[in-house]
């Protein structure tokens, strides 16, 4: 049995479990004796990523099967990861975002007060604050986003704070900033289809199994040029999600918080921790800014701290890449 410091509702839904994030979450709430019941579309997730539970195959925006799988699991409370998650997919296809994830969204939460389910953990992001005016960015930071993927996560916050409201729902928006790493032990990894992430491109780029890299940018407004982001391992983002389910079990009040590590690093400070860990260089060449780039987003971790008790750890960028490469490293064999 696990003893854990977690005080956690036994049966608990993960919606887009087949995903990156929510497949590291599953994996985090079966070390503390759950069982996770995942509901995903596998529009973009892996059947093969769902070990630790059931899978149901259905998209949240079927009602039914939605409100099917609340009643069969007799579910306590929802971890919501499901969404489409480009950034550049969105601006040229909004409205399958905003079909998709405030869709997802509607039916999740009439659904939840249809079955008086009444705590909900919420995938938000950085990206809901578009481009900062200070930085670090704390939870008073104006929310501007500039792109239809950051409009969906801003106008879900905006869905779960009138419903808490108006009800007895209590919700945590999760903003994290860039996912990064993997489950120590590779049993899953950052599989994203297709990828367009900075660290796993550039560990496929050093391994030659994609294209060299692009840097989109070297003009920015930061110390070398490039973008700065605030990576933050994905096993420290499963338990931050542990932390805020506990703590809406404990009866905590609603809340919003930043998940990052309050440190930025550049993309080419990125490059640098690839070539460091793989001992391979990342062939790499220099390509226009991509549009809807902020040219840096670090956050102001307190919050998290004070509310949740949460600091990130697994700070260090290159045991990040370290975490992440073993999975494409097998990648690159299966190739
Ligand atoms: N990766 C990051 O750096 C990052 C940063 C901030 C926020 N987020 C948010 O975290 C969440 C998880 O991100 P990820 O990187 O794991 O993405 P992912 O694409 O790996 O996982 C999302 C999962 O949701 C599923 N899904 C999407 N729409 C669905 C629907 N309508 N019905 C059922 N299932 C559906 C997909 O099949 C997929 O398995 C997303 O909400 C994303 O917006 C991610
Ligand atoms: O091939 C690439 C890919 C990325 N980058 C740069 O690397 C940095 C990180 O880019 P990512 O695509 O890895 O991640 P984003 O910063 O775009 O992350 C955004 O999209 C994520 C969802 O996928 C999250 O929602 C996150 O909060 C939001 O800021 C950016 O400066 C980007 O310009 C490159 O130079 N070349």
């Amino acid at each position: 049995m696990t003893l854990s410091q977690h005080h956690l509702p036994k049966r608990i839904l993960v919606t887009g479990g087949a995903g990156y994030i929510g497949s590291h979450f599953c994996k985090a709430l079966a070390q503390e004796g759950i069982e996770p019941v995942v509901i995903d579309n596998l529009s973009r997730g892996h059947k093969d990523a769902v070990k630790w539970g059931p899978l149901e195959v259905a998209d949240l925006r079927d009602r039914e099967a939605v409100m099917r799988v609340l009643t069969r699991h007799e579910i306590e409370a929802v971890v919501h990861f499901a969404a489409l998650a480009y950034v550049g997919e969105s601006m040229v296809r909004p409205q399958l975002y905003y079909d998709n994830n405030l869709g997802g969204m509607s039916v999740l939460m009439s659904a939840l007060a249809a079955t008086g389910v009444n705590k909900i953990v919420f995938s938000s992001t950085c990206a809901t604050y578009g481009i900062p005016d200070h930085l670090p960015i704390t939870e008073e930071t104006p929310q501007n986003p500039i792109n239809p993927y950051g409009r969906t996560k801003l106008v879900s916050e905006w869905m779960l704070r009138d419903a808490a409201a108006a009800s007895d729902l209590r919700y945590a928006a999760l903003r994290y900033f860039n996912a990064a790493g993997a489950d120590s032990e590779a049993e899953i990894g950052e599989r994203h289809l297709p990828e367009t992430h900075l660290i796993p491109l550039a560990l496929m780029a050093a391994f030659g199994s994609a294209p060299p890299l692009k840097l989109f940018g070297t003009d920015y407004d930061t110390p070398d040029g490039t973008c700065i982001r605030d990576y933050i391992h994905v096993e420290d983002l499963a338990r931050a999600h542990l932390l805020a389910l506990s703590h809406l079990e404990s009866g905590g009040d609603s809340l919003a918080v930043n998940l990052g590590t309050g440190t930025g690093a550049s993309v080419r400070e990125v490059i640098d921790a690839v070539t460091a860990v793989s001992g391979r260089s990342v062939p790499y060449e220099l390509a226009p800014r991509r549009e809807g780039d902020p040219a840096a987003l670090v956050a102001d971790p307190t919050r998290a701290f004070e509310i949740l008790g949460f600091r990130a750890r697994l700070r260090d960028l290159n045991r990040m890449v370290e975490d992440a490469m073993p999975w494409f490293q097998v990648e690159t064999e299966r190739v």
